[in-house]
């Protein structure tokens, strides 16, 4: 038989599939009915000479990657054109434009279909939207519509699709997030509840300007930064290999206005990475914790902000230490107790995600805490291995400096006259003013450049002066606090041992620890 007349065969065996289908379902009683029904799509598929591939929107529990890439392929106006130019032209589109986007998307419209081909392949794409039976129960609320693509190809074209198309549409809507610079800043609010797109967090475009060029920092660790960013994002293969999770954690910290969010925007902008602004205080417990964060899509920043005033330490003040820092309770860490419902998020429920098992759900991740009070922090999140950077934004140096003059007034080093810029090097490291104060001096007088450097080096006089005396102030009254201390304490053990009726206490070593920890404390 030729190869013609076999499809010819074919095709008519399934049209009288089809109108079997049909009659079936007008003649025969429901239950009865499925059944046949079932039956012969399954031989219907085996007769096709097509095969189809089902994509949905929800896989199980978590949204399907898979299924956001093709949507952002098939709307790329670049595929659109091609597909409507090349042959469908009464495809139908639906043209949306996102809150804060600039650009307008297409989509398919429910249930209509459209064609694309892949090196020389032809496949036919359909976006199918089925109202969900309503469900007498369920464990979590379901959306209403059931939303997914059917990719129909020729059995015979199956390999290739599966070996490469699918690839080719992942990475092809990559580069189109990242050609469209957008990105995307989620962030979640008080008592997650699963919405009906099982989504836990709101998301607006991401638009922040700050890069690594705009970043007043030293320039050599900004170097080592980028370079660990890069090798984070190839770093697969490395990840895999040696069995860590593909995730890395930076810990930020430095006084208010150094830099720590800008370094946060220019990280996801360098990376084209989303951002998920997690917000503690608006999580109730643990559970909640972890449903948020198995809700971050991979290629993402998670960001922790202030994580000193977001998770309690307090609640380890009975560990508190001699020195002021925490002890490591392992109860808590072990999140023994404080799991129950009601009861707040623990550092051990975070630290789970970022190094314990929950770690490798999802991969390439980027986890970013940031403080202004580095000494306040738990030591379990300090030791070794945890965050894998710690990453000091201090005040302004030279270096800084020198970008912040070129960023805001658009001046090189060379342009701006010798002994001022020496002036300028001679006290801008005394004079302690964060990035966020130099760039409020230039940001106010950037009409005038000349003018803007002449205020910024009165700036930097002004708060040596004012640094040396308040310095000098200092000095002055420690010394006459110490002496007054010591008087007060000669005085106080003078009368203790007066008083006491167990004058020896303190000489064996019978101290109580309250009230040592109170004279340590005072
Ligand atoms: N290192 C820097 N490089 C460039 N601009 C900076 C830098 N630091 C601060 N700025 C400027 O100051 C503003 C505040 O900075 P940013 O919010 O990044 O500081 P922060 O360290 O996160 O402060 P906070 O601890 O209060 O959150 C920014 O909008 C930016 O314009
Ligand atoms: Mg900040």
């Amino acid at each position: 038989m030729k190869m013609s007349d076999y499809w010819t065969t074919m095709a008519s065996l399934v049209g009288m599939l089809a109108f079997c289908q049909t009659i079936l379902q007008l003649v025969f009683p429901p239950e009865l009915r499925l059944a046949f029904l079932h039956v012969l799509t399954r031989l219907r598929h085996v007769f096709s000479s097509h095969t189809y591939f089902d994509i949905t929107e929800i896989d199980g529990v978590n949204t399907n990657e898979l299924y956001n890439a093709v949507q952002l392929y098939l709307s790329s106006s670049v595929t659109v054109n091609g597909a409507v130019s090349s042959r469908n032209n009464n495809t139908r589109l639906s043209l949306t434009r996102v809150p804060n986007s600039s650009s307008v998307t297409f989509g398919l419209s429910n249930n209509d279909r459209i064609t694309d081909v892949f090196n020389g392949v032809t496949v036919l794409w359909e976006h199918v939207v089925v109202q969900r039976q309503v469900q007498s129960f369920s464990w979590r609320p379901m959306p209403e519509e059931k939303r997914g693509f059917t990719l129909q190809i020729n059995k015979r074209d199956k390999d290739l699709v599966l070996d490469s198309y699918l690839d080719y549409i992942v990475g092809k809507s990559e580069e189109i997030r990242r050609r469209n610079e957008e990105r995307l800043l989620y962030t979640n609010s008080r008592g997650v509840s699963l919405d009906v797109r099982s989504h836990p967090w709101d998301s607006v475009r991401f638009k922040h300007p700050s890069t690594f060029d705009t970043l007043a920092m030293d320039p050599e660790k900004k170097k080592r930064i980028m370079e660990d960013l890069r090798e984070f994002a190839s770093g697969q293969g490395f990840y895999q290999k040696t069995g860590r999770a593909w995730k890395r954690g930076y810990l930020l910290y430095g006084p208010p206005g150094t830099g720590k969010s800008s370094l946060i925007a220019a990280m996801a902008n360098y990376l084209g990475y989303d951002i998920y602004d997690l917000e503690l205080t608006e999580v109730q417990n643990n559970s909640e914790l972890r449903k948020l964060l198995m809700k971050t899509s991979s290629k993402s920043i998670i960001v922790i902000e202030d994580i000193d005033c977001s998770i309690n330490l307090t609640k380890r003040g009975k560990n508190k230490k001699k020195n002021g820092s925490y002890e490591y309770d392992p109860g808590l860490i072990n999140g023994s107790g404080l799991d129950e419902p009601g009861s707040s998020v623990t550092l051990s429920g975070l630290l789970n995600f970022t190094d314990g098992l929950w770690s490798c759900c999802g991969s390439e991740k980027i986890f970013v805490f940031t403080t202004n009070h580095i000494d306040k922090l738990d030591s379990a999140l300090l030791r070794s291995g945890r965050m894998d950077m710690h990453i000091h934004m201090g005040f302004c140096k030279f270096p800084a400096l020198k970008i912040l003059l070129k960023n805001y007034l658009r001046l090189e080093e060379d342009e701006i006259d010798g002994v001022v810029l020496e002036e300028m090097e001679g006290c801008v490291e005394e004079a302690e003013i964060t990035p966020a104060d130099v760039s409020e001096v230039l940001i106010s007088n950037r009409s005038d450049a000349e003018k803007a450097v002449r205020e910024l080096v009165c700036v930097l006089k002004e708060r040596v002066v004012k640094r040396r005396k308040n310095v000098g102030l200092k000095k002055v009254t420690k010394e006459e606090g110490e002496e007054e201390e010591e008087e007060e304490a000669e005085e106080e053990q003078e009368k203790r041992a007066l008083d006491s009726p167990n004058r020896n206490r303190e000489d064996f070593g019978f101290q109580d620890e309250e009230d040592k920890e109170e004279e340590n404390e005072k």
